[in-house]
């Protein structure tokens, strides 16, 4: 495949740290938050599950992005424990249920991610997974880490870039893959889009 490295890259994502991720890359990109469902029939795998939100958050950035010379990509992160799915918890009560099921266990961090190719609208979706195990803790530990606010917005109700580092004892597999957007699987993808990240040239 020829590489054009004019080829625009939209982030199809409203995640402060898939922007970050993404900066890494070095390449311009442009943001678009995407406003999709991310509800699934109960009896998605989660392999269906990230697949399924990832292409559905790409392709709801598709009427903004028009006609462009440009790859949109879409992430979606769950975390699995068991045959439990967790996703970002709804209040403080759900982080404490997550997080006490989540202690001393080894648990599959999911990562899906989508690209589309415009204006061909050619599409690719593929995932990642990272298993996590976190320490013992007990119900102190747990509150205070919930009154920090940091598990607010992260599947699983923890974040292993921040404080939440503190309880992740061990992970097999690619640590960007838990923290949002599993780089080496998008810079493969991205090269077959002819997007080509390590290479400038051309
Ligand atoms: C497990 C884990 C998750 N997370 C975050 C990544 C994702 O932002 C979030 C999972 O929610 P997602 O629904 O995947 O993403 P989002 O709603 O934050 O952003 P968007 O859909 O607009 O792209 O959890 C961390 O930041 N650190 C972690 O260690």
């Amino acid at each position: 495949m020829e590489h054009d490295n004019s080829r625009l890259i939209i982030l199809a994502s409203g995640s402060p740290r898939r922007r970050e991720l993404m900066s890494n890359l070095g390449l311009p990109f442009e943001v678009m938050v995407s406003d999709a469902d991310e509800s699934t029939p109960p009896d998605f795998t989660p392999e269906m599950i990230v697949h399924t939100l990832a292409l559905r958050k790409a392709e709801a950035v598709l009427p903004a992005a028009g006609e462009r010379n440009a790859v949109i990509v879409g992430s979606d992160t769950i975390v699995v424990l068991d045959d439990k799915v967790l996703g970002k918890p709804v209040d403080e009560q759900d982080s404490k249920a997550m997080l006490s099921m989540l202690q001393g266990r080894t648990h599959q961090v999911y990562t899906g991610v989508a690209c589309i190719g415009l204006p061909d609208g050619k599409s690719e979706v593929a995932h990642r997974v990272t298993s996590v195990k976190m320490r013992t803790l007990g119900e102190e530990e747990i509150s205070a880490y919930i009154a920090t606010g940091e598990p607010a917005d992260k599947a699983g109700s923890y974040a292993i870039q921040g404080l939440g580092a503190t309880l992740v004892e061990e992970i097999e597999g690619c640590y960007f893959n838990v923290v949002g957007l599993p780089l080496s699987l998008l810079g493969g993808m991205l090269t077959r889009f002819g997007i080509s990240v390590l290479n400038r040239q051309g």
